[in-house]
């Protein structure tokens, strides 16, 4: 199972250059499209769910040629858009019906088998009967994937979907979504990088409609072995450090001093001591264009 994308640019009417020449290869697991707001996620997402063309580019999933053949992609795409909208004052239960017989499950008896599954996958059984639209955020997002799970998807689309979720509810949805993971192709995009380090085999890290980064959270982890170095400043320091060092990362202490990450070759001084990397440094240096 793979999808190939292949030389893909946007540029809307205003002269927006969304994404500029995007090539990715993705197989089956999680994949986790990682990059800051406006970096191009969404119109990369709406491309591959084929609910935008391109100005160029071509995309394929398996044998079929995306951007040629809608309708054989839409029967295996289960697509979860940023904005859902709003839902109807249904149950959860009723509502599922519903979106099965739009989705061509006629028998009655299959439509209640595959709605108990979706429903205990997603974690949402206990509340099956409660009205949709008294949800919270994280448990919209739920039934969101539920409902995209009904025709089975090959291919599922997840459009920043932990945006304004709270902690605990962030984390029953990634859980939900690494069940998903094992027997789908699974593309996955958020701005938050602990999302995509908890998530995904395979991720790309995508800026100004640019791929800056591709593979596993590992090889960009060793990739910058050797070259993060940590240490102590004063807060009135800042500025100064900011200007003579590539500072990637910045936390407060509780004395108001500071933890810096610098990203250098070598030791920048006998002050610096070298820190084993993160995903988040690599996430910075990427963005700094500097891997
Ligand atoms: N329909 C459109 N017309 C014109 N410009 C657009 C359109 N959609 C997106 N853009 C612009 O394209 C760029 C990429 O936007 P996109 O929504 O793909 O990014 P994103 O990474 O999903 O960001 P966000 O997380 O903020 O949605 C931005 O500069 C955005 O303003």
């Amino acid at each position: 199972m793979s999808l190939k994308i292949s030389g893909l640019t946007k540029t809307y009417k205003n002269g927006v250059k969304a994404l500029d020449n995007v090539n990715l290869e993705i197989g089956k697991g999680m994949f986790g499209l990682l990059g800051p707001n406006g970096a191009g996620k969404s119109s990369l997402m709406r491309t591959i769910a084929s609910l935008q063309s391109p100005t160029s580019g071509s995309i394929m999933f398996n044998d079929i040629n995306v951007l040629e053949d809608k309708n054989s992609l839409r029967k295996v795409l289960g697509y979860l858009p940023q904005e859902f909208g709003v839902y109807p004052n249904m149950s959860a239960e009723t509502l599922l019906d519903y979106f099965a017989q739009l989705k061509g499950i006629t028998n009655k008896a299959e439509r209640k088998k595959i709605i108990t599954e979706v429903l205990t996958l997603t974690n949402l059984y206990d509340v099956r009967h409660k009205s949709v639209s008294g949800y919270s955020g994280g448990m919209k997002q739920r039934f969101g994937i539920a409902q995209l799970l009904l025709n089975n998807p090959q291919l599922i689309i997840v459009d920043e979907p932990t945006a304004g979720l709270d902690p605990a509810e962030r984390h029953r949805f990634l859980n939900v979504l690494r069940e998903i993971g094992a027997n789908h192709t699974v593309i996955f995009s958020t701005h938050i990088v602990d999302d995509v380090r908890e998530l995904c085999n395979e991720i790309a890290i995508l800026n100004g409609g640019k791929i800056l980064f591709e593979g596993t959270p590992t090889s960009g982890e060793e990739m910058l072995k050797g070259k993060i170095w940590v240490r102590i400043i004063n807060r009135a320091e800042y500025d100064e450090y900011n200007q003579k060092y590539n500072i990637l990362s910045s936390n407060f202490n509780p004395d108001n001093t500071l933890n810096i990450r610098v990203y250098n070759d070598a030791q920048p001084n006998e002050t610096f001591v070298e820190a084993e990397p993160i995903l988040e440094d690599v996430y910075f240096v990427s963005l700094k264009n500097d891997i």
